[in-house]
This record gives structure tokens, sequence and C-alpha cells, in this order.
């Protein structure tokens, strides 16, 4: 990231004050510290470096490279100290920069040149948060803080929340999964959520560029890691949960447990909560802070009741009849609160049931947020624009085939992705995806399936392999597209492996134009799992791909061979 981007002006705050706030004993000279970075490569000049233990490598082996690009001290635990204390004992011959230090005490005794203070806590990234918020002044608390959380419908949540804020005439900034926005200003996001150091930088730079409100989603995993260690939201949100990331929580229990930390005092003043699903259900029982509920499910419902207290949900949604919007495939619907005395009449502009819900729980939040019904009503009224979120790259037309990228790489959001796309299929509907490696290999099958019930033809290709053998990715995924196929449940005709991605894009829209001209109507194509991404990932390195571009070659190619 531009460090002028990520990195506010600050005039940082003393060393002695971070010790303090840390835990970490022992006496530390007194400099003043400008930043913080976990990671040894965007180290600048004044920084605190955080040399935390990781899955793979303690980060206190880089510390003498943090150290060179500037970092005044160094934050880490007793097993960092000692990793240090070793490069520390071999650069005395070897020449390297080191420093020493004791468990639980920050000191500085080092080679001249070379020395920095150790701040060596028990467990570091529980500390971080707390330290570079306090080295940022605090900016999330100057500004309004929306989180989102859930396995589905993040994103699109919050570019729907985004948008209504702008029409309500606040300054937005935005943090998740597609890219961080500063005002007119963006850069591509690596995580949904950033690590603790980089989330405090980025709300001093929107506090700095003059936005009022930060809207950003709040993954699983940077719950469990302190990512967002020293922020308050004034609301969080919670779309659903499904299967998805069991590779590193483990259990979906585990998994549940590590997004309803988002809703605890520490975290959050209020949330709003779909109790559209049984995570849902259960976590208003477990939030420790006010919430408010809302489903899109028939009401009254025969439905378990929400909560064991058998409280009833604040807001329903009520289909509404009337014309499609603005003759697309959006739905129009009221917000119906329990009361019976207040309704908001709006409209999903994006397709799908889901995206209702998705539009739903972004109104309950601005209302939460104190803005007013009719204004709310006003400001959703905008369409947004969410990049690879059933975005129609082309449209179709009596033969041409109707071609949609998608994000869905859950089974879940596969399962309401091809729903929501067959009620306006004429001709065949053909699904392109695949699974990404080094993640959740439990959800491959499940993926496949709900695949093979929805769709006519399954094209299965690759994801992003990363350290995977993409060949054995596409068997798992098509046994499980099989599988449906032999205990009924499919509808799909053909199941095909189709290979390589930009190959197997190109065989469903050949497919689609040569099924089109004869069959009901134009064929759909919807290429699931990548979105908006804008590589592949294959052994450690990212190749540019593009599933828009590709499906727009694939067109442009297809209409020369056939037509
Ligand atoms: C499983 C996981 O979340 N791992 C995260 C974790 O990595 P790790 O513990 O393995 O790090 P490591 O490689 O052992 O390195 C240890 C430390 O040394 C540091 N280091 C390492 C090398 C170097 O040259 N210099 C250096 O300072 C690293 O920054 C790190 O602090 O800490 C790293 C540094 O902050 C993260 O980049 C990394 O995210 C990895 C890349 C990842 O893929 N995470 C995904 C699963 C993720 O977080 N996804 C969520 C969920 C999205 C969703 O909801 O769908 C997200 O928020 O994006
Ligand atoms: N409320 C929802 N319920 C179920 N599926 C959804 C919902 N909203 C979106 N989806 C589906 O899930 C896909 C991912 O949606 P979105 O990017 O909004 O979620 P996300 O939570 O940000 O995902 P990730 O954490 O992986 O970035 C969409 O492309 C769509 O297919
Ligand atoms: N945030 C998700 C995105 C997955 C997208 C899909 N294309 C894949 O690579 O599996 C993850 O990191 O698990």
């Amino acid at each position: 990231m531009p460090p002028d981007l990520i990195r506010p002006s600050t005039s940082g705050v003393s060393l002695r004050a971070l010790a303090e706030l840390s835990g970490a004993a022992g006496p530390v000279p007194d400099l003043r510290v400008t930043g913080a970075s976990l990671d040894s490569r965007t180290v600048l000049p004044g920084d605190l470096y955080a040399a935390l233990p990781g899955f793979n490598v303690h980060g206190a082996q880089f510390s003498a490279d943090a150290v060179r690009l500037g970092a005044v001290a160094v934050l880490t635990d007793a097993a960092g100290a000692a990793v240090i204390r070793g490069q520390a004992g071999s650069a005395d011959s070897a020449g390297a920069p080191h420093a020493a230090h004791s468990a639980h005490s920050a000191h500085s005794a080092a080679p001249p040149g070379t020395e920095v203070p150790l701040l060596v806590v028990d467990d570091p990234r529980a500390r971080l948060g707390q330290l570079a918020a306090a080295i940022y002044g605090d900016p999330g608390a100057d500004l309004t803080m929306v989180g989102i959380t859930g396995t589905n419908g993040k994103t699109t949540t919050a570019y729907l929340l985004e948008s209504a804020l702008r029409a309500l005439g606040c300054s937005t900034g935005l943090i998740g999964t597609i890219e961080t926005r500063v005002g007119k200003e963006r850069l591509d996001s690596s995580h949904t959520t950033p690590e603790a150091t980089d989330v405090h930088a980025l709300l001093a730079v929107m506090r700095e560029r003059g936005a009022d409100t930060c809207v950003m989603e709040v993954s699983s995993h940077a719950l469990d890691q302190h990512r967002v260690d020293g922020v308050v939201y004034d609301v969080a949100l919670f779309t659903n949960l499904s299967q998805d990331h069991l590779d590193y929580h483990g259990s979906m229990e585990d998994y549940f447990a590590a997004k309803a930390r988002l809703f605890t005092p520490e975290r959050s003043l209020s949330g709003v909560v779909c109790v559209d699903d049984e995570w849902g259900r259960r976590l208003i029982d477990r939030a420790t802070v006010p919430v408010t509920t809302l489903t899109t499910l028939p009401t009254p419902t025969s439905e378990p009741t929400p909560t064991s207290t058998g409280a009833e949900v604040d807001w329903s949604v009520v289909p509404r009849r009337g014309a499609a919007v603005d003759g697309a495939s959006g739905q129009p619907f009221h917000l119906v609160h329990r009361s019976g005395d207040r309704s908001l009449s709006l409209a999903s502009h994006l397709p799908g049931d889901f995206n209702v819900a998705n539009t739903a729980i972004a109104a309950v939040a601005l209302l939460s947020l104190g803005h007013e019904p009719a204004r709310v009503e006003a400001a959703l009224a905008v369409p947004p624009s969410v990049p690879g979120r059933m975005e129609v790259v082309a449209p179709g037309g009596t033969t041409d085939p109707r071609c949609i990228v998608d994000f869905a790489h859950t089974p879940d959001a596969i399962d309401v992705a091809l729903a929501a796309l067959r009620p306006s299929t004429r001709g065949r509907l053909i699904a392109v995806l695949g699974a990404g490696g080094d993640r959740d290999r439990g959800k491959r099958e499940a993926m496949g399936r709900a695949a093979a019930r929805h769709a006519d033809i399954v094209v299965v290709t690759d994801d992003n392999p990363r350290s995977e053998d993409p060949a054995e990715i596409r068997r798992t995924v098509l046994a499980g597209a099989r599988s449906a196929v032999t205990d009924g449940s499919a509808v799909a005709r053909e199941i095909i492996d189709g290979g390589a991605r930009s190959r197997a894009i190109s065989s469903a829209i050949a497919m689609a134009l040569r099924g089109s001209s004869g069959s009901d109507g134009a064929d759909t194509v919807v290429v699931l799992g990548k979105g908006h991404e804008k590589g592949q990932e294959v052994n450690g390195v990212k190749h540019p791909f593009d599933d828009r571009e590709a499906v727009r070659t694939a067109l442009r190619a297809a209409e020369r061979t056939i037509r």
C-alpha cells in the first residue's frame, strides 16, 4: 500500500507510554514511536516492529530487517526475544544488527548503531490493537464505526451501506475484501480485514481526510487474530453463518464463537442480527450488547422464536407487490417493525432473495445509527454497484447468452446464487466453478453438490489452487456434483471437468452459444468463486486473471468461430 494513504501524519506516542500500556516491565528510553508494523517488509522509520509468532515462522527472525528499515523498538514474546538474543549472539561475530533483552522486561543493550529496545509480553498479538490505537491517537473513537461479519454478504452489505451513507451526506471510508476506500482514493485489499497495525493507520488516514464514518468487513480470522482490537463499533452487523473456513476454525461452533466475539462490549455498542438462520438466533442469546433483530422469513412464522426468551423479531421483510425495480431483477419490499407503527418501503436492486436480506440489514443498521426512516428509504433507492457480485458482464439477447460473474465460494452462496438466477434464465443455466486450494477442504464436495442441484450444466474448473494440485481439487468438486446425481437431488444433465479456468469459461460460453440458437431461449453462464479477483494464485505466484475479462474474451472468440 502506498505509505501516504496507509500512514497518517502523526506525532506518535512515547515508547514509555506504550511499555506501560503493553504491561512490559523494565525501563525504556524516552523515544517517540510514530507507526507500527507486524511485517518487516513494510516497516517505516519510527515504527514499532511487532515480531509475532506465526503459523509458519516467528516474526522475530526478521527483526534485524525491521531495524534496518528504521524500526525504533520491537514488541515480541519470550520466544521471539530468545530468537533475537540468538541473532544478537551470532551478530557479535557477523556484525549484523541485534538487540538484547529479558522476558517481561523492556530494556536495550545492543551494539552501537543497532540497539533497539524490546517490549517483551506474553501475547503480543493481543496487545497490538491497543498499542496501534494509541500510536495513531485512537482514530476509531472519532469515527462512526460499522462492522459487518457473517459468512456471506459482508462485502455486498458494506457497499450497500457505504452508498446509502454517502446519499445521507456522510463522508465515508470503507475497508473490505475488494478494496479500502477513503473518499475517492482506493487501494486493492489483500485481506478482508487488515492487521491491527493497518486498521488503526487506515482509520487515522480516514479521519485526517475528513471522513466521519467507516464501514468495514470483520472476518472471523480477524476476530480470532485480534486484528480489530482497539476498535469499538457503534453498530455491529451479522448476516449469516454457513460452512466455510473450517480448515482454520476446526468446527462450526468455533467459527461461530469467533464471530460472536464482535457482539460484546469490548468490540461494539450495539448489534443488528439477521435471524434467518439458526446461528443468528443463537447469536442474540449470546450477544452481551443490545441487539436489533430482523428476518426475511415469512411472518407470523412457524420458525422457532428467535430467542430462548421468546422475544419477537424487531423487523420483518414483507414482499411488496408492484413493478420490478428499474425493470431489472431487483425486488421491492416493506420492512415492518413488530409494533406495526413503522414501515419502510425499500427495494433490493441486486438479484436474489439474499440481496433482500443484505438490503434489509443495511436499512436496520442505518436506523440504528439514528437516520430517519424516510431518508433511509431514499438513500437505499440509489442502486449500488458491487464489483464481482452478480455482475452482469453480458446482458444476453434472444440467442446470445447472458454472462454473470459472482463471488459465491461456499456451498450456501452457490445454492442461493444459482437459485436466484433460475427464474430469469430462459434457456439453460450453466455454472462454471472450482474451489480454492489451502482452504476448507470439507466444503468442496458440498460446493459441487450445490451446483448440480441448481444448474443444468456444471463445468468444474480451477479457482486459486495455491499450493495444491488443481486436478485433485477438481476431482473432489466433481465427486460432489456427481453425488447429487446419484442421490437424485441434481437437476444437472451434464457435469464436466473443464480443466483450466480460461478453457472452462470458453467451453461454457461455446456451449451456451450453440445451445441458445436452437432452444427455448438464451442460456445463462455464471462464473462463480472469484468475483472481483484480478489474479489466480498458483504455488505462491499470482498470475493476472479476471473472470470478467475471460468471459469477454471467450465471447468474442466463440462468436468468431460459431457465427
Ligand atoms: C491463517 C492466517 O490468517 N494467517 C495470517 C498470519 O500468517 P502466519 O501466522 O502464517 O504468518 P507467518 O508467515 O508465520 O509469519 C509470522 C510473522 O512474521 C512476519 N514476517 C514474515 C515474513 C517476513 O519477511 N517478514 C515478516 O515480518 C509476518 O508478517 C507475521 O507477522 O499472519 C499474516 C501476517 O499478518 C497474515 O498475512 C496471514 O494471512 C494469510 C496470508 C491468509 O491467507 N489469511 C486468510 C485465510 C485470511 O485472513 N482470511 C480472512 C477471511 C476472509 C473471509 O471471511 O472469507 C481475511 O480477513 O482476509
Ligand atoms: N446474505 C447472503 N446470504 C447468502 N449468500 C450471499 C449473501 N450475500 C451474498 N451472497 C453470496 O455470497 C457471495 C459472496 O458475497 P459477499 O462478497 O458479499 O460476501 P462476503 O461475506 O464478503 O464474502 P468473503 O468474506 O468471502 O469476502 C456472493 O457473490 C453471493 O453469491
Ligand atoms: N476470503 C476468502 C475468499 C475465497 C475466494 C476463492 N476465490 C478462493 O480462493 O477460495 C478466502 O480467502 O478464503
